[in-house]
């Protein structure tokens, strides 16, 4: 992987703290804070290295903030998620991501200026113009409001007909509320052909089930989706998009729905052909990554496309910066550069990273600034476990977190890494199918996994941190402001399947840990992006002046 720029690499040394030691860092996914009640999920489950840990506050426990401004998102009301909780623990500080340069660049109107959009308007005069992505207001991977004004924006500068190809979500909202959010973009689409723009939804599916899938993890996923969305070929089919999610609705939920086409007398309405634009209207990277590849690729061979148009492609944003894919966007990405792992290789430290598929990229791609690829393979090893395919996690709520910890364990005992560095996914992945009897078995899987892992630690005389990089399984309940559970108008209780705004614990210790080393208590605030500082004094170094201030002092001697 190239290194950016002309960088001075060598980390100052750390005046009180030794180099050499082993040193695990363990984020646990989706794991916050909350109080504990029959809902918080990490509470009701037996997890006693966690607990553990807990009773070093404040010392050497605490909690830090992984959601809203803290990790770069528009607004406190922000969740946290993956991509800019990893971003921040990676990078040391804070980028203003991807909703947010989005916002920017619709808001100014800068978007219409950029190489991205001139290109594919290009196609407006004689092809389609097709938004490909998740219809939500979620703001995880994408947010409605930015639809819309994308919508209008092309219609004003010449799009003459649109075809948006929706990704139902339920994992970022409630499930359920797909069906309000295709009826907010019918209503819109109207408004256009009222101004004489040809626009209409054309087809959709589920995120989980169509299109949405990540790190190479299965396939068919977005095979679905290009069936439906390129060729205008789905097992159903409607002739209304509300009429096809609330129909659809009665045998899967919004995650998982089957994918469709609108069809006009039997025919689909928006395939995609030669000479169409296509964005995908996605800012996050890595549930776009896959689709992007099917649709920039000349050479392909993950599944067989029947027909490969020529369109000219962009994405919302450029979604693997080592890759440059896609090669066209509308919206520049953060230029998350010098992470806390290039600094590392640079300094010696050798570093093992290890998560199973659905969470890999988490602690290798989001860690290194959406990078693909080590930046010294000589000093680095990334181990991905296969997950599970095919099925939702609720099912197998144990995941890989065995896996994981015995992985990590080996590693850190061959003595050949400085760093071991792991996401454990089960209170995440399991909290967003909303079992919650699951969630609670998930949770337990991964405190098992940490004593694992700290275990090896004690016997290699090492360093251990652990946190997460955002909530979801400590509570799992919509609630109102005062926090009581809330339920809807059939008395059912409003099962949460997101992520939440909870802070998360970080804990620090192992015998490795030389004496006098605590948290500070001069950062209050402190968020995810506090942690990379942290790890380097740890490793012996001290952080780069522009780094986030450290979490930790050494005090005595
Ligand atoms: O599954 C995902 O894509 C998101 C939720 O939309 O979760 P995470 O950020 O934990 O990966
Ligand atoms: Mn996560
Ligand atoms: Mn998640």
């Amino acid at each position: 992987m190239a290194s950016s720029g002309e960088v001075s690499w060598k980390l100052e040394d750390h005046p009180k703290l030794p180099k050499g030691k082993t040193i695990a860092v363990v984020v646990l996914d989706g794991w916050g804070e909350y109080k504990p009640d029959q809902y918080n999920c990490i509470h009701v489950a037996q997890t006693p290295t966690m607990d553990s840990l807990k009773q070093g506050a404040p010392e050497k426990w605490r909690l830090i903030r992984a959601h809203g401004t803290a990790v770069g998102l528009p607004t406190e009301d922000d969740m946290g998620n993956s991509e800019v909780g990893h971003n921040a623990l990676g990078a040391g500080r804070i980028f203003a991501q991807g909703a947010k340069l989005v916002d920017f660049a619709l808001a100014s109107g800068k978007i219409y200026d950029g190489e991205g959009f001139k290109y594919i308007s290009k196609s407006f005069e004689k092809g389609t113009l097709h938004l490909i992505g998740l219809l939500s207001d979620g703001g995880v991977h994408s947010r409605l409001d930015q639809l819309q004004l994308l919508l209008k924006g092309a219609g004003e500068r010449g799009a003459k007909r649109i075809r948006v190809h929706i990704l139902t979500d339920g994992r970022d909202v409630l499930d359920g509320s797909s069906v309000g959010f295709v009826e907010t973009l019918e209503s819109d689409l109207t408004n256009l052909r009222g101004k004489g723009v040809d626009a209409r939804i054309a087809s959709g599916g589920g995120r989980m089930y169509v299109t949405m899938d990540r790190y190479e993890n299965d396939w068919d996923v977005v095979k679905r989706g290009w069936d439906a969305q390129v060729l205008g070929e789905a097992p159903h089919k409607f002739t209304s998009a509300v009429e096809a999610v609330k129909k659809l609705r009665e045998n899967a939920n919004d995650q998982y729905l089957p994918p469709f086409v609108i069809v006009d007398e039997n025919k689909a309405v928006g395939p995609i052909v030669d000479g169409d634009a296509v964005v995908t209207i996605n800012f996050r990277a890595d549930r776009m990554v896959m689709l992007a590849k099917a649709l920039e690729y000349q050479d392909f061979d993950k599944f067989d496309r029947v027909r490969f148009p020529k369109i000219r492609y962009a994405g919302m944003l450029q979604y693997d910066g080592e890759l440059k894919l896609p090669s066209r966007y509308l919206v520049s990405p953060p230029e998350i550069d010098r992470t806390s792992g290039e600094y590392l290789v640079h300094n010696s430290i050798r570093t093992f990273a290890c998560s199973e598929t659905v969470k890999f990229g988490h602690v290798t791609f989001f860690w290194n600034g959406n990078r693909s690829g080590c930046f010294k393979p000589e000093m680095e090893e990334y181990v991905e476990i296969p997950s599970d395919v095919g099925i939702t996690f609720n099912v197998q709520p144990k995941m890989k977190a065995l896996e994981i910890g015995e992985k990590a364990r080996d590693a850190i005992l061959s003595g050949k890494f400085e760093q071991v560095r792991v996401n454990i996914p089960n209170s995440d992945m399991v909290g967003h199918t909303g079992d919650i009897e699951a969630t609670v078995v998930a949770c337990k899987a991964a405190d098992d996994a940490v004593k694992m892992i700290l275990d090896a630690i004690e016997k290699v005389g090492g360093i251990y941190v652990v946190t997460a990089d955002h909530g979801n399984a400590e509570d799992m309940v919509k609630r109102n402001k005062s926090g009581e559970p809330l339920k809807d108008k059939e008395g059912n209780l409003q099962i949460l399947t997101s992520h939440t705004c909870q802070p998360v614990p970080i804990a620090i210790g192992g015998p490795g840990l030389a004496p006098g080393v605590r948290f500070r208590n001069d950062v209050p605030d402190g968020g995810l992006a506090n942690v990379a500082a942290t790890v380097m004094n740890l490793h012996g170094y001290v952080a780069p002046d522009d780094y986030e201030p450290t979490l930790i002092e050494v005090v005595g001697n």
